[in-house]
Order: C-alpha cells, then sequence, then structure tokens
C-alpha cells in the first residue's frame, strides 16, 4: 500500500523538494497539493513546479473534498498551517506541521488538536538535527551550575520570514527546561554586563544559507560550540517524508520526531 500524501505549500522551496523526494519513493505517492489562494502556481501541475515534469497532481487553494490522503505535510506560513489544521482536524487526517513563526495562541490550538487527529509538530525535521537536541540536552545537564554562559546563533537564507528560527527557539527551551534562565534576542546599547541567567538568541540573514545553528557554552578560559550546517533542503524533506511514513493512519495523539527517528 502506499502512503496518500498531501502537501501544503506546495509550490515553495520545501514544497517542491517534498514533492520531487516523495516522487522517487515507490512506497508513496503525492495526491494533493495545496499553496496560498493567491499563488501564482494555483491550477499547474506541482510536478512541474517542482522540476520534475508532469505528475497529474493540480496546485490548488484547499484540499479537495474528493482526495483522501493518508498523511499532510506544512511547509507554509502560520496562516497556512491554521487553514489545514482545520481540515485535518475535521476530516481526522494526520498531520505533521514543519512550518514554523506560530504564536503561543497558534501552538497552544496545535497541541488542543493533537486531541482530534495525529499531529506531528516540529521545528527540524532533520535527523541530525534532532540528535543535536539530544547532546545540547546532556551538555546542558554536565554543564548546569558550572559557570557557563549560553548564547545560540542561527544563520538562514535572505527569503526568511521568522526570526529566530523555530530551530533556535527550540534549542533554548532545551537550554531553559535543563538550567531555568531568560531569553534575551540580540542586544545593543548599554546593555551592562551580561547575567548569568541570558540565554542569548542571535539571527543572521543572507544570501542562500539552508540552515545553521551554533549553540556556544562558553566560561572563563574555555569554549565548547555545538554545531549544524545544513548542506541542502533535502535534509529537511528526507525526514519529512519519513515522518509521514510513520505518522499515516496513526490514532489521535501528539508525535514526535523522536519517535519517528527512534531516538526516544
Ligand atoms: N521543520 C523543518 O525542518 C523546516 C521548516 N521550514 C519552515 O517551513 C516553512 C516554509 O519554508 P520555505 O519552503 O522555505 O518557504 P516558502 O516561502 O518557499 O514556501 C512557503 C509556501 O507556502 C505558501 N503559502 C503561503 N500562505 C499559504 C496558505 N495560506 N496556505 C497554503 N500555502 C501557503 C507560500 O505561497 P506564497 O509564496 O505565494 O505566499 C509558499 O509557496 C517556513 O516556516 C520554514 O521556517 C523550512 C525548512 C525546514
Ligand atoms: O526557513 C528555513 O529555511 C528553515 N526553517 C526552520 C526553522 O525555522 O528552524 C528549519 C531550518 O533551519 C530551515
Amino acid at each position: 500500500m502506499k502512503v496518500r500524501l498531501a502537501v501544503n505549500g506546495a509550490a515553495g522551496r520545501m514544497g517542491q523538494r517534498i514533492i520531487a523526494l516523495a516522487h522517487q519513493e515507490s512506497d508513496m505517492q503525492v495526491v494533493a497539493a495545496i499553496d496560498a489562494p493567491t499563488s501564482p502556481a494555483l491550477g499547474r501541475d506541482a510536478g512541474e513546479i517542482a522540476g520534475i515534469g508532469t505528475i497529474g497532481v493540480p496546485i490548488t487553494s484547499e484540499l479537495p473534498l474528493s482526495v483522501h490522503p493518508d498523511c499532510v505535510i506544512d511547509f507554509s506560513t502560520p496562516a497556512g498551517t491554521k487553514s489545514i489544521l482545520a481540515v485535518c482536524v475535521a476530516r481526522q487526517i494526520p498531520l505533521i506541521i514543519a512550518t514554523t513563526g506560530h504564536s503561543a495562541e497558534q501552538k497552544a490550538e496545535i497541541e488542543a488538536a493533537a486531541h482530534q487527529t495525529a499531529i506531528l509538530f516540529s521545528p527540524n525535521m532533520s535527523l541530525v538535527v534532532n540528535l543535536l537536541f539530544k547532546l545540547t540536552r546532556i551538555t546542558a545537564e554536565v554543564l548546569r551550575g558550572k559557570g557557563f554562559d549560553v548564547e545560540i546563533v542561527e544563520r538562514h537564507h535572505r527569503f526568511k520570514k521568522d526570526a529566530p528560527s523555530g530551530t533556535a527557539l527550540r534549542f533554548a527551551e532545551i537550554i531553559r527546561e535543563v538550567q531555568g534562565g531568560r531569553f534575551i534576542y540580540g542586544r545593543e546599547g548599554l546593555t551592562g554586563e551580561r547575567s548569568a541567567e541570558e540565554i542569548g538568541i542571535h539571527a543572521i540573514r543572507g544570501g542562500d544559507n539552508v540552515g545553521e545553528h551554533t549553540i556556544i557554552f562558553t566560561t572563563l578560559g574555555e569554549t565548547l560550540e555545538l554545531v549544524h550546517k545544513g548542506h541542502s533542503r533535502d535534509s529537511y524533506a528526507r525526514g519529512a517524508l519519513l515522518a509521514a511514513k510513520y505518522l499515516a493512519n496513526r490514532p489521535a495523539g501528539r508525535y514526535t520526531m523522536d519517535d519517528v527517528l527512534g531516538l526516544s
């Protein structure tokens, strides 16, 4: 049985890679491709937009009622997540939310929706970034109370709409869960000396960088840096496809990339 996949944000950078890589999988079939109601890609074939030739799936502004996917992957915008979340809840379709930049209120809505359908919500679908979440937690536990300052630096392409990245925020949350502290977004002016509880978060934007994150643990005399550098969006896309195979036909509930990757 093939996993029937719908993609939200299908004409975007990630949506195109999802469609291209899913098309290569013998056990997957792209059955729907959704994008913004204002998208110039509406009505065009999703495979052509993704650069792989026609696949017989037009880009639409909504999930057609006649199409029944086993799973939806969302790489869009917070507004795009809101629309597809309502559809997936109403139609009981498992949903992978890879979009970032949601408000606290929207994150709460996503968590609540997991009571009604299967939801996997992760700011990063890469295997090794998810491993780095674990390594960061271990490092924070070992260095807790030993006088280390923690700062997080992320770099992304000039087109990215949200800052800091969802992944940087997740790293910061992990530090705060282990050590306590408060987030400081960049610094400017007469800030005074750094206080021990600060967790600095810094966003660099430029060029075509597909994503880099550095978690800096620094003290008087030495520094430890944990670094991930993405080279291609395909690392995120492959993780999302693995997640779709895992989530298809699961009952309602909140699932994580740790479940998918066996990192729990
Ligand atoms: N979790 C992860 O591993 C990763 C997450 N991301 C996140 O995924 C998201 C998308 O990234 P990226 O592909 O680079 O961005 P793009 O801007 O290239 O793609 C987003 C797509 O969503 C479309 N869109 C906008 N509004 C809606 C809507 N209401 N319904 C459906 N589609 C809509 C956009 O259309 P239009 O351009 O016409 O507005 C665009 O085609 C971002 O939030 C990014 O941070 C990215 C990479 C990895
Ligand atoms: O917009 C991107 O490109 C990325 N966004 C995600 C994030 O905000 O964490 C993940 C990855 O870094 C690429």
